[in-house]
């Protein structure tokens, strides 16, 4: 087992990824302060783990809340539902809420967390790829609306992040790829050695070679974590993990959440950043040539779907949370390694990219 530390003084917590965690309750049992748990899944993933997750919970007082499968149930009305399922429960101010699933789940049960009571702890039990190595770590939380993705939430720090990589077995190759992306990701924004290290083991991360896999898993989390320690509400470098996700939001959510995974989005959208940037001046052909040619051996895509119109997805990319009124803002590359934060990119550039 690997552990990274999240270091946020008090609120530091540990991200445990390894095989067999599930079972090995007594580790993850000790960061659950009072009686009362509510473990949020969805009908996927419940079946295939809940089981195994309550057999740590004994002793406890709790119960359980699904969610239907996919993106499109990342709402605030399920958080409604979820909120009273607390209240059902009794859950006073020392509840645990136990997030147990992918990123659609994580992102849900922390908000819903740090709404009850305005704010009780959450674990967070990822077990799809995207979620190990993003999601749960970093306490971004939060749920989509009709108008764009993740436009509510609050951050909130879990108090222990548990990945059984062991619940990988049973995940799609499809949604496996996609995770891959928010690993590619973090080389491209900040770790020219990893990008290197990326593109050496390529093959032996699609075909979920164990020890390459967790050694992915610990490098992305362990850089995910320097930048939210040093960066925890998104002030300035924490920006960067957004590389690629201003077009693969507006992506996600003109697809109305069920033609691209998340991770395809940010697939995609990295490549268009970095035509941008290209455009731009900023970085080279060359480089978004080696970004491509890694997506693509990962098995991820890495152009638009056909049929998107430029101007919805410019609309769309106008409601992007780094945008201040009037100015677009945007995470631009100039090559492996180094990305920045861009402000007042020209309108017509984007459609360019986008037609
Ligand atoms: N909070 C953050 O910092 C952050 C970071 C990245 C992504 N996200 C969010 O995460 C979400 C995407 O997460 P995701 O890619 O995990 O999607 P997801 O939660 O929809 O899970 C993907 C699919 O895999 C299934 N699944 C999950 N675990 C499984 C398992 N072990 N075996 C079989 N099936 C399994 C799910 O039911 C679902 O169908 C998006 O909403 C995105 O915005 C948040
Ligand atoms: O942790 C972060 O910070 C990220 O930006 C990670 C992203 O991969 C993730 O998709 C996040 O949910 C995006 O957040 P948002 O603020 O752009 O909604
Ligand atoms: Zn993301």
């Amino acid at each position: 087992m690997k552990t990274v530390d999240v270091a946020l003084g008090e609120r530091s917590y540990p991200v445990w990824i390894g095989a067999g965690l599930l079972a090995d309750s007594a580790r993850w049992r000790e960061r659950i302060r009072g009686r009362h748990v509510l473990v949020i899944s969805n009908v996927t993933v419940a079946p295939l783990y809940l089981d195994a997750l309550a057999r740590g919970l004994e002793g406890f007082t709790w119960s359980s809340f699904l969610i239907g499968d996919g993106e499109a149930n990342k709402t605030f009305a399920n958080v409604g539902l979820a909120l009273e399922a607390l209240g059902k429960l009794g859950a006073t101010r020392d509840a645990c809420v136990i997030a147990l699933g992918g990123g659609v789940v994580g992102d849900l049960a922390g908000f819903t967390a740090s709404c009850w009571m305005r704010g009780i702890d959450f674990i967070q039990v990822p077990t799809t790829l995207l979620a190990m190595v993003d999601s749960s770590v970093g306490g971004k939380t939060g749920v989509n609306l009709p108008a764009g993705k993740n436009l509510v939430g609050a951050f909130h720090q879990p108090r222990a992040v548990v990945a059984d990589i062991d619940t990988l077995d049973t995940l799609p190759q499809r949604e496996y790829r996609a995770g891959l992306a928010e690993v590619v990701k973090a080389a491209a924004i900040g770790d020219v050695p990893f990008f290197d290290w990326l593109e050496a083991h390529a093959d032996a991360l699609s075909l979920r070679e164990s020890a390459t896999l967790t050694e992915a898993i610990a490098r992305k989390c362990l850089y995910k974590a320097g930048v939210v320690a040093r960066d925890e509400t998104e002030q300035g470098e924490r920006a960067l993990l957004n590389l690629g996700h201003t077009f693969g939001h507006a992506l996600e959510t003109a697809g109305n959440y069920t033609e691209l995974l998340h991770g395809e989005g940010v697939a995609i959208g990295m490549v268009l950043a970095a035509r941008l940037s290209e455009r731009l001046g900023m970085a080279r052909e060359g480089d978004t040539h080696r970004l491509v040619a890694l997506l693509e051996r990962l098995g991820l895509p890495t152009a638009m779907p056909e049929g998107h119109s430029p101007e919805r997805l410019l609309s769309l990319m106008r409601l992007d949370k780094k945008n201040t009124a009037g100015t677009l803002r945007l995470i631009l590359w100039r090559g492996v390694g180094a990305a920045e934060i861009v402000a007042g990119v020209d309108e017509r550039d984007v459609l360019a990219v986008l037609g």
